[in-house]
C-alpha cells in the first residue's frame, strides 16, 4: 500500500518521480551538449582525430589540439559528453587486450562518426554551427519569456535583445559579418551540391538568374559552375557585397531587396 509523503508523492510514485527528476535535469543541462560541441569545434578536435586516421587516443588528440597541459585530464570529460551525444564514438580496449595500455585513460580510442565527419573537409558544416552557437545568437534565448510578454508589432527577438537586427549588427561588426557570411556559405556548399546534382532540371532553360539575398555568392557560384550558360548575379546588402570574393564569374549587386530586385529570367531565394 502506498504511503503519502510530505511532498505529496506516494511511495509507489517514487520511481516515476525519480525518472521525472532525471528528465528535468536532462532538460536543464541540455545546453551542455551544445557547449561541448562548441568547445570541440573551437579546439578542432574532429580535425585532430581525422589527422590520426579517423580514430585517436587522448594523447594523440592532444598532439593536435592547443590545451594547457594542466587541463589535459579534463579533455576526457569533454569527450565523454561528446561520445554520449553521438558527435564521436569511443571504443575501449579491455584490460586483458594485448593492445590495451597500462594507463586506463589511454585505453579509450575516439573515432569520428557521421556527425563529426560533417565538421571536416569539403562540405564542412563547422562554420554554420559556429554561427548558430555564437553568443549573439545564443543570448536572445534568455529573453524568450520577456519577448512573449510584449505586444505585437515589435522587434524580432534578436533585435529585442541586441537593440538592432542581425543584419544591422553584421553591418557594424566586421568579425560578426564574417561569422555570418561563412556560416551561410558552408550551408550553401553542402546543399547546392545536392540541389545541382539531384534537381538540376530547375536551372535548365533559363539564361539569367539573380540570387536575392545571396550572401557571398557561394550558391550562385555553384549554379554558374554547373550551368555556365546561365548568367548568375547576386544581390545582397552593401556590407555583404563589400566582402564578396572577386573573379568568380558572378556579378554582385548591392541593394535592398525590399526596394527593388535586379531583372533576370529567374529569381533564386535560398534561406538555410
Ligand atoms: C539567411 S542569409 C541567406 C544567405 C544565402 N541566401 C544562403 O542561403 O546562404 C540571409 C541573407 O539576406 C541578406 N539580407 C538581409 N536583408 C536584406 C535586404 N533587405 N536586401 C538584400 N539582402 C538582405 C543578408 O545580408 C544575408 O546575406
Amino acid at each position: 500500500m502506498a504511503h503519502a509523503k510530505s511532498n505529496g508523492y506516494h511511495a509507489s510514485d517514487a520511481t516515476s518521480s525519480l525518472d521525472a527528476l532525471s528528465e528535468l535535469y536532462g532538460n536543464t543541462f541540455a545546453l551542455v551538449k551544445s557547449m561541448a560541441l562548441k568547445a570541440a569545434m573551437d579546439l578542432g578536435i574532429a580535425d585532430a582525430i581525422h589527422h590520426h586516421g579517423g580514430a585517436a587516443t587522448l594523447s594523440q588528440i592532444v598532439t593536435r589540439v592547443a590545451l594547457h597541459p594542466s587541463k589535459v585530464p579534463f579533455l576526457r570529460r569533454l569527450m565523454r559528453v561528446l561520445t554520449l551525444s553521438g558527435v564521436f564514438a569511443v571504443q575501449k580496449l579491455a584490460p586483458g587486450d594485448a593492445a590495451a595500455p597500462a594507463d586506463e585513460a589511454e585505453a579509450a580510442v575516439y573515432a569520428l562518426t557521421p556527425v563529426s565527419r560533417l565538421l571536416i573537409g569539403a562540405g564542412n558544416q563547422g562554420h554554420m554551427m559556429s554561427m548558430l552557437l555564437h553568443p549573439n545568437f545564443i543570448t536572445p534565448f534568455f529573453g524568450i519569456s520577456d519577448w512573449l510578454q510584449r505586444e505585437l508589432p515589435g522587434p524580432c527577438i534578436f533585435k529585442h535583445t541586441h537593440g538592432r537586427s542581425l543584419w544591422e549588427m553584421a553591418d557594424d561588426d566586421a568579425a560578426f559579418n564574417t561569422v555570418v557570411n561563412d556560416g551561410m556559405a558552408s550551408d550553401s556548399i553542402f546543399t547546392m551540391d545536392i540541389l545541382v546534382r539531384e534537381h538540376g532540371e530547375v536551372f535548365q532553360w533559363i539564361s539569367s538568374l539573380v540570387d536575392v539575398a545571396g550572401g557571398n555568392g557561394t550558391a550562385a557560384q555553384a549554379i554558374a559552375r554547373a550551368f555556365p550558360e546561365v548568367k548568375c548575379s547576386v544581390m545582397d546588402l552593401a556590407h555583404v557585397v563589400a566582402e564578396a570574393p572577386g573573379g568568380t564569374g558572378v556579378e554582385f549587386i548591392a541593394g535592398d531587396m525590399f526596394e527593388s530586385v535586379p531583372p533576370a529570367n529567374a529569381v533564386f531565394l535560398k534561406v538555410y
